[in-house]
């Protein structure tokens, strides 16, 4: 059994507080008194188009920004007045790799174990836990450089979890993975959850924040406009639909549903999409010569991102029907 405490240490209150930040780079506002509080054992799929501020939020998080306003308690720390206290709480795992080719795996995770004052046989012996789940047992001896670019970035996640810290940031941990190393990151995150760690997920994979089942936050331009469990922004925001994809100019459709025009796409709010097909259909007349596209839209995470920002999310899924 370890004798390092585990990650249920925030004594009831949330991992992260996050409370009217504001932060700007010269004449851009990256964040906009944004407020958010993340308790243990939650994962929150931090989701926003680029540049929406997700990458500045958890930077300020871990300390490395200092906000224009505002305050942030990490366990009840203040990252900016006690950073090294702070940062101890904590695991980041940037979007950008942090791997130091000459070295193999286990002085990676070594050099990182020390920076937060894990010693000896404590440092071995995380070591050896944070690679099982990961799939890394057998790669602890080789050199990172060596690596496939899917077990780098399992390193660089393990990297954030060696000190078991009660709060952990994911900045896009799947970006360019295989589906194995995808499917070994998930499983880790949940369980990870499941012992009490609360983590910051962002991601351009929506079926991703679906298969954790956990809680959404959505960012658009620095401003946090959704926060809720899945379910909550389902059955809030999940809207149903048909959307239409034409090779040119989508015609005018005389509907008894709200219609909207996005480029070469229409989108038909409606209830029981499947139902209103042939009468969808029937009001194209000849512009279905036009269509090259016709999808049936469920309530998801991907019609609520929709709904509360005005466009799709880049990398969703999409079940089209032919
Ligand atoms: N160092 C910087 N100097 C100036 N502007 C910046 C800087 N870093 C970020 N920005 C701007 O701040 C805004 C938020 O950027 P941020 O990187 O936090 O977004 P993001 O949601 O992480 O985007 P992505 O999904 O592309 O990673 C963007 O408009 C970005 O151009």
């Amino acid at each position: 059994m370890p004798t390092d405490p585990g990650p249920g240490r925030a004594g009831g209150g949330p991992a992260l507080t996050l409370h009217g930040i504001t932060k700007r780079y010269g004449t851009v506002t990256a964040l906009s008194e944004v407020d958010l509080d993340i308790v243990p054992g939650e994962i929150v799929g931090l989701l926003g188009h680029n540049g929406a501020g997700k990458t500045t939020l958890m930077s300020i998080v871990a300390g490395l920004l200092r906000p224009d306003t505002g305050h942030v308690r990490v366990l009840g720390r203040d990252p900016a007045r006690e950073p090294h206290q702070a940062r101890r709480q904590l695991g980041l795992a940037p979007q950008e790799l942090g791997l130091y080719m000459p070295l193999t795996v286990r002085q990676n995770l070594l050099f990182f174990a020390e920076l937060v004052g894990l010693r000896g046989r404590t440092a071995d012996r995380r070591i050896e836990e944070v690679a099982e789940p990961l799939g890394l047992t057998d790669l602890l001896g080789r050199r990172a450089s060596r690596l496939s670019g899917g077990q780098q970035r399992r390193v660089h996640t393990a990297m954030a979890l060696v000190h078991r810290p009660p709060l952990l940031l994911l900045d896009e941990p799947t970006a360019g993975v295989d589906v194995q190393t995808r499917e070994q990151l998930l499983e880790a995150v949940r369980t990870m959850a499941a012992e009490g760690t609360a983590i910051c997920y962002s991601t351009h994979y929506l079926p991703e924040v679906e298969t954790l089942d956990g809680s959404v936050a959505v960012l658009n331009g620095g401003r946090l406009i959704a926060r809720g469990t899945l379910k909550e922004l389902v059955r809030q925001y999940g809207d149903s639909g048909i959307e239409l994809t034409f090779s040119g100019g989508p015609p005018d459709l005389s509907l008894p549903w709200p219609v909207v025009r996005d480029g070469r796409v229409l989108r038909v709010t409606v209830d029981q999409p499947h139902l209103a097909v042939p009468q969808v259909m029937a009001a194209l007349g000849e512009a279905a010569g036009e269509l090259v596209n016709l999808r049936l839209v469920q309530p998801s995470l991907d019609s609520v991102f929709l709904r509360v920002t005005g466009r799709r999310y880049g990398a969703a899924t999409e079940e089209d029907t032919p």
